[in-house]
């Protein structure tokens, strides 16, 4: 499959009900959600994809916005026939709560008062921002996620969606982060923070329609982005040369071009971002910590999620030693966990840029997919001794075209499908025992799908029961989901 873009997308808004109440115990009367989708959601619904994004991204991950030459934060790895493959998966990206791009944030209008939050909008923590995006997802109808995805404060968000929600997801692809921030990193956070409350015209956060605080806003972002490169990456870009000039003229003007470099990332962010927006995410990112009474392997304990953990070989930000913490506390908690150190010299923003690196592992990942991954679960199942006739009746109303046949004791003795219906009608059979199949192909939950695939191929059947240990069906996976799924290994 030839990679390619997804062509013009737009930004949609979901208005979600409230009250929405925060972990802090303050609560929002109402929140809306801006968010994109990509690819199309399959029968089953079980190939969505939500990808979290970092401190400045956005809900637009990926394809161009119309009139934009710049694509979506994540292009590089999100489309067609890339790792986040929108042939194969719905992919849903949402700005955070508290963010200044569609989301309910500072800049929002407060529905009390009339007028912008400001700084009297509460602070919210990940969680607050993972479970706007659970109502997002309720909102869509989409009841558990294939993988959840995210770089930074992305892969903040993608951990706790795995303990707040473990149930939902099958897969966490968790990029470039931590389990708990440190003291490090929220050092540079205060000092941005500082940087845009020191700004008088930060106006104790009262500024939406008057002079912003881009002042602030600048420097903190000049100091965030150090801290996104690394020595190598600057030695490599700038080095020590001037900009316009051949000559130091011992002065304070911008003369280095990593100053320049600098200052035109500061400038630049003061137009696509909102100071309040940089204060309250900075902050739940500060706040940030999977520990339980000190142990992330505790803190941990309820994921169930099949994890693939990356760190970047020279992020001094988030150091790969804190991804490793993480493998740790997955490995001490017998959970399935891949681990691996991109080689970049990039520094902590490689996550968006190593789109190489990035697509061979996480694709690899992705479409290792064992039965459990893709199979519907909740089968609609009917007794044996039955008649044809209710047996039709019941597929019909539950709309499936294979229903299990249980023994009163709830074991499978045998399957029977519409067209089995179709002919025992025909024949003028009268009861489900004299036209269900006895010999029934099964599966289990940890069977490679293409193993599964292989059994429908070879028995010319399009379904197979999911059985466990004590041959009680606990799900149904059809050739159509494993299709969706897998994909097409041709364009
Ligand atoms: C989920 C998320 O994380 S979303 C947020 C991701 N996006 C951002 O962080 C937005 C800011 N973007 C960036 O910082 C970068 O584009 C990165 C880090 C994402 C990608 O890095 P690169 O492709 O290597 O771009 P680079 O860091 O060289 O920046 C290029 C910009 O710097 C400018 N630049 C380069 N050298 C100089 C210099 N000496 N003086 C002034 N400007 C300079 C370029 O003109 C270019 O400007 P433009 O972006 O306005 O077109
Ligand atoms: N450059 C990214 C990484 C921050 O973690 C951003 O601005 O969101």
């Amino acid at each position: 499959m030839l990679r390619g873009s997804l062509g013009i997308v737009t930004t949609q808004y979901a208005d979600l009900p409230g009250p929405f109440t925060l972990e802090s115990g303050a609560v929002l009367p109402e929140i809306r959600i801006a968010y994109e989708t990509y690819g199309r959601l399959n029968k089953e619904k079980s190939n969505a994809i939500l990808l979290c994004h970092a401190l400045s991204g956005d809900a637009h991950v990926a394809g161009f916005h119309n009139g934009e030459t710049k694509p979506g934060w994540w292009d590089a790895v999100v489309g067609p026939g890339k790792a986040f493959d929108t042939e194969r998966y719905f992919v849903i990206c949402s700005n955070v709560l508290g963010g200044c791009k569609g989301s309910t944030g500072p800049s929002t209008i407060n529905p009390e008062t009339g007028k912008p939050y400001g700084a009297t909008f509460p602070v919210v923590t990940i969680r607050d921002m993972v479970n706007a995006q659970k109502l997002l997802l309720d909102s869509l109808g989409i009841p558990e996620l294939y993988a959840v995805a995210g770089g930074s404060m992305g892969g903040m968000q993608a951990l706790q969606w795995t303990v707040s929600y473990p149930d939902l997801i099958k897969k966490a692809v968790i990029i470039a982060t931590t389990g708990y921030s440190t003291p490090q990193q929220i050092a540079f956070n205060e000092v941005g923070r500082k940087a845009i409350l020191s700004d008088p015209d930060w106006s104790g956060g009262d500024y939406y329609g008057k002079k912003t605080p881009a002042h602030g806003l600048a420097l903190a972002r000049m100091v965030g982005h150090i801290t996104y490169l690394s020595d190598e990456s600057m030695h490599a870009k700038f080095g020590r040369s001037l900009q316009g000039k051949a000559q130091v003229g011992f002065d304070f003007s911008t003369e280095f071009a990593i100053e320049s470099y600098l200052h035109h990332q500061g400038d630049t962010f003061t137009k696509r971002f909102d100071a309040n927006s940089y204060l309250y995410i900075t902050k739940a990112i500060d706040y940030f910590d999977l520990t339980k009474d000190g142990s992330l392997t505790t803190g941990l304990a309820a994921a169930k999620a099949a994890f693939f953990v990356i760190s970047v070989t020279s992020d001094w930000l988030y150091p790969p030693y804190q991804s490793q913490e993480i493998v740790t506390a997955l490995t001490t908690n017998e959970r399935e966990v891949q681990y691996c150190e991109i080689r970049s010299n990039y520094g902590h923003d490689a996550f968006l840029l190593e789109s190489g690196q990035l697509n061979y592992l996480i694709s690899r990942f992705l479409s290792h997919t064992v039965v459990g991954d893709v199979m519907a679960r909740n089968v609609e199942c009917i007794e044996e001794g039955t008649t044809i006739a209710v047996t039709a009746r019941r597929m019909i109303t539950s709309g499936v075209n294979h229903l299990p046949v249980l023994s009163p004791a709830g074991q499978l003795v045998g399957i029977v499908t519409s067209w089995d219906i179709a002919k025992a009608v025909a024949s003028n059979f009268l009861w489900l025992d004299e036209i269900m199949s006895r010999n029934v192909v099964t599966t289990t939950e940890n069977e490679p799908v293409d193993e599964a695939a292989r059994k429908m191929e070879a028995h010319s059947i399009s379904a197979l029961p999911v059985i466990d240990g004590d041959s009680h069906v606990i799900g149904l996976i059809t050739s159509d989901a494993i299709s969706t799924l897998v994909g097409r290994q041709n364009p």
